[in-house]
């Protein structure tokens, strides 16, 4: 459903070529639930990015839902739903209602099919009590609610989420948690999640990418990933053991001595 062949992105600033995402490969078959973790800079949003065609990879390939996301973004836009948690896509001074509503029209969602998904997302998400508010005055985790209500609202096929439970309290993660775990697999959603929560991750992936300077450093298990760190007591310390390796390790491999008549130098 998801697939990444030696997939790489760079930027270039001030002259200096930035490799944010290099030669990534991996698949996810449909109704997986995979978690994406890194460290801050890692390449994880550069990746997200490129999976939802709002950057084009500039080697390799990318395919999701069968589409190459930059190319057939409209086609992509029906079968892929993306939450941002630092971001909503929702209409800032329009009630929830009404943005939702939008959402409806711009993806031609049926008025009873809508109707239904509403009243059983109201349900599961406990929205109906600020239908009527508008976005801008509702809380973070309300706010969050109608976000993945507003992605979930075309039944998409895959669901991309950056950071959903990002400045919930415990209640709220737990709920919305547990929405995304029950809802995506009677659906058989594909789920890619991107998240610093490691209780994200143990709660809903069995497995787990972990980008690092941009390449793929894990693909596997949890329990898999926990067997990287025999000592570890918790996920927290396996990442953390991980991540610190990681700062030792340097971004790009370090220039080769130039040879000089007397042999390599620049080792001194
Ligand atoms: N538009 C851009 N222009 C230049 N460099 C960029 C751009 N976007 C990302 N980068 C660089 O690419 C690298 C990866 O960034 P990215 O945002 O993908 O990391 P991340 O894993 O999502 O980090 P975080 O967890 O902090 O959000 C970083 O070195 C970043 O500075």
């Amino acid at each position: 459903m998801i697939e990444a062949d030696g997939a790489g992105r760079t930027f270039t600033v001030r002259r200096r070529v930035v490799h944010a995402v290099r030669d990534l490969s991996f698949r996810v078959a449909a109704g997986e639930f995979v978690a994406c973790l890194g460290p801050n800079g890692a390449g994880k949003s550069t990746t997200i990015k490129m999976l939802t065609g709002i950057l084009t990879p500039t080697s390799g390939r990318i395919r999701v839902a069968g589409l190459d996301p930059s190319r057939r973004r409209t086609a992509l836009a029906r079968r892929i739903g993306v939450v941002f948690g630092q971001r909503t896509t929702l209409w800032w001074d329009l009630p929830l209602r009404d943005s939702l509503e939008l959402i409806r029209l711009l993806y031609k969602v049926d008025r009873k099919v809508f109707r239904e998904r509403l009243d059983e997302m109201c349900d599961l998400l406990d929205l109906g009590g600020f239908l009527a508010t508008p976005v801008r005055q509702l809380s973070l985790g309300q706010r969050m609610r109608g976000d993945i209500t507003a992605a979930l609202l075309h039944d998409p096929a895959v669901l991309v989420l950056d950071e959903p439970t990002i400045g919930l309290d415990v209640v709220s993660k737990a709920e919305v948690r547990d929405f995304l775990r029950r809802r995506c697999a009677e659906r058989g959603t594909t789920v890619l999640l991107t998240t610093h929560d490691l209780s994200d991750v143990e709660r809903l992936c069995r497995r787990v990418l972990l980008i690092d300077h941009g390449r793929l450093a894990f693909d596997g298990t949890l329990d898999g990933l926990r067997a990287t760190a025999p000592g570890a007591t918790s996920i927290e310390e396996v990442v953390t053991d991980l991540y610190l390796r990681s700062r030792t390790t340097p971004r790009t491999p370090p220039p080769a001595p130039r040879p000089t008549p007397d042999g390599p130098s620049g080792t001194a």
